[in-house]
């Protein structure tokens, strides 16, 4: 007889966040801002949080301190890399420099567009940074401008030149091109038409699928819905006199 036994596996850790707390302090007027504080979640492998509250809830300001393009005053955000664990709220800068590079990706609907830079080298110069020759990132980099919706004219051209839903696109191809094990989604749909909105979720329900954690906000949260494993709602800002 051939018995199967199925074990459960949970998927493995990506990131704990502990009483996680950033403070702005406004000098000028003697105040001290909260723009969010005491936060705990954690986020496993495939998992998808959505990040939900009112303008000025403190959402954007949560994903960068993630990214920690902001210092947290308080809390940790365990972050399980590939060879051990790594408090993002403390960790060295140049640690932080090597998440970004292999690791963690940052989705915003802004391109920071290069001058004389062509849009096709902007998508591919992840992949060519990770080791794929350069013939081999083009025909890819071109796949995903063609999914986003960049007309083929305009692959070659410079996205400076670019309108701003197509800077958009020519960010989002080049974001998610290659796959990070956690992805920081800033309303990458923002502005986006349906069918960039489309290929943008379909790319994420292929990222998610192969593992990579995620946690977003977006413009049109229904465009997500099937990804959702957990929703964070976030409350407006405290402000304390100093
Ligand atoms: N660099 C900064 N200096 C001072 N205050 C800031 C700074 N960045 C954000 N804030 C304040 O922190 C609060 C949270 O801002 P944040 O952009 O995170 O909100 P949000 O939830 O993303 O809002 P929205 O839905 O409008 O995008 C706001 O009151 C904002 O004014």
């Amino acid at each position: 007889m051939n018995i199967e036994v199925s074990i459960p596996t949970t998927p493995a850790p990506v990131l704990r966040v502990e009483g996680l707390t950033k403070q702005f302090k406004m000098h000028h007027l003697k105040r001290t801002l909260f723009a969010f504080d005491n936060i705990d979640f954690e986020l496993r492998e495939g998992e998808f949080i959505l990040l939900k509250g009112e303008n000025g809830a403190g959402k954007s300001t949560l994903l960068r301190t993630l990214y920690r393009s902001y210092l947290p005053r308080g809390g940790h955000a365990y972050y399980h890399t590939r060879e051990g664990v790594i408090d993002l709220a403390s960790a060295a800068d140049v640690d932080i420099a090597v998440l970004r590079r292999r690791e963690i990706g940052f989705v915003t609907q802004f391109l920071n567009a290069r001058p004389r830079v062509a849009a096709e080298e902007v998508v591919a110069e992840p992949l060519r940074l990770a080791g794929t020759y350069h013939a081999e990132a083009l025909v890819e980099a071109r796949r995903w401008l063609g999914a986003f919706g960049v007309k083929k004219q305009l692959w070659a051209a410079y996205p400076s030149t670019f309108s701003g839903g197509e800077q958009q696109k020519v960010n989002l191809a080049r974001a998610l091109i290659l796959p990070q094990r956690l992805l920081l989604l800033d309303e990458p749909t923002a502005s986006l038409d349906r069918d960039a909105r489309n290929a943008l979720v379909e790319r994420l329900t292929q990222l998610k699928a192969s593992g990579v954690a995620m946690i977003g906000v977006f413009h049109h949260p229904e465009d997500v819905t099937g990804l959702i494993d957990q929703e964070i709602a976030l409350k407006a800002v405290k402000i304390e006199d100093q």
